[in-house]
């Protein structure tokens, strides 16, 4: 097996009696790409800084390349760090916050010099080398902070939701500019956000937090099709969850007009449907069909978000209707769940 980038090993920061970061382990492999999602407040940044260097673990070990950096200064780790708040020094032109990490390793000139025009060629930032901070847009700013991370060729790349100092329009295209930039250099990437979908359209794979502990890792798709606690499913996405019962039939009911084949142990569960796991039935159905009732829709142009009753239950669906049915209040529906879309929760780690 090959050895891991980043090894984090139950790293944990308490801040007097306060915890702010649990037990928490991972490692991340050559070229991956890994993002710490979660609210405000449950350890994402301090995690970041445990690896960065500027916060050190009260417990648990750090290693970068095999090697132990728990308690070494962010110089001699081997990461570069793009902040927030992109940390350009004002002073400075690009070319010169570019090459700064590279004047602390007494490189030589020419060298030097290579390295700054391959990093603004990278960055496409040729056209603004002599000019400073002030003089850039928020989105060349991040491309400055970027160059100037990878400009020392370090074996981390560190990002600090990188994208929320820009309006949302500019956000959806440095995020794909960012993601292309990251696997064309093929650097090991851990990033924070609280952004959902960010995560999910960058991220090979994903941590979500709560309350300064794991509450579950996997790739995009798991979190999103699979999430394990009730905390993850509403974290990640609109969702239906649903108090429900599975009988010795081998049937999950979730309400005396809702059920499915379903094969889990008999007991009390809580189901989750994603809005999109529910489709209008088209006849040919191999999946249960359904007898709905609109409660109410909003048109989002691309779909329709839908509240729909079935029995007393109501649910949200997402998806497109064909011309000849209205989804008004009060219409009549025909839909189908596919059990295999159903997931059973289970408690979350921390509640
Ligand atoms: N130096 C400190 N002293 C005391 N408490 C701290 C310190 N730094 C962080 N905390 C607390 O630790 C918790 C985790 O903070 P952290 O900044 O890691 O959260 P976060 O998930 O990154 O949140 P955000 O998305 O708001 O940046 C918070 O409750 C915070 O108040």
């Amino acid at each position: 097996m090959t050895q891991s980038v980043v090894s984090l090993r139950n790293i944990r920061k308490t801040y007097g009696d306060y915890v702010a970061v649990e037990n928490f382990s991972l490692e991340m492999h050559h070229g991956e790409i890994v993002c710490l999602l979660g609210p405000s407040g449950c350890g994402k940044t301090t995690t970041l800084r445990m690896v960065a260097g500027f916060v050190e673990p009260t417990g648990g070990a750090v290693l970068i390349s095999g090697n132990d950096v728990t308690v070494a200064p962010p110089y001699r780790r081997d990461t570069g760090m793009v902040f927030q708040s992109y940390g350009l020094f004002p002073h400075m032109t690009v070319e010169q916050n570019i090459a700064f990490g590279l004047d602390n390793r007494k490189m030589e000139k020419a060298a030097k010099r290579r390295r700054v025009d391959e990093m603004l060629n990278l960055t496409e930032l040729e056209a603004m080398r002599r000019r400073y901070p002030k003089e850039l847009s928020g989105g060349q700013q991040q491309r400055v902070a970027l160059a100037r991370a990878l400009a020392v060729r370090p074996a981390v790349l560190l990002l600090d939701e990188p994208f929320s100092n820009l309006d949302a329009q500019l956000r959806l295209r440095l995020r794909e500019e960012m993601h292309s930039l990251i696997k064309r250099v093929n650097i090991t990437t851990l990033f924070v956000t609280h952004d959902q979908e960010e995560a999910l359209a960058i991220a090979d794979k994903i941590v979500v937090m709560s309350k300064g502990a794991v509450e579950q890792t996997g790739t995009p798709s798991e979190i999103y099709d699979a999430p394990k606690t009730r905390f993850v499913a509403e974290f990640i996405g609109a969702c239906n969850v649903v108090p429900a019962r599975t009988d010795s039939s081998g049937q999950l009911v979730l309400d005396a007009e809702l059920k499915l084949p379903f094969d889990a142990p008999v007991g009390d569960a809580v189901a989750m449907i994603r809005p999109e796991a529910i489709k209008l039935a088209t006849g040919l159905d191999k999946e249960p069909v359904f007898k709905a009732t609109v409660v109410s829709s909003s048109y989002l142009g691309y779909s329709y978000r839908t509240v729909i009753r079935i029995g007393s239950l109501n649910l949200l669906m997402d998806g497109r209707f064909p011309s000849e049915i209205s989804p008004a209040p009060g219409a009549s529906l025909s839909v189908t769940i596919d059990p295999r879309r159903v997931k059973i929760l289970r408690p979350s780690e921390k509640q």
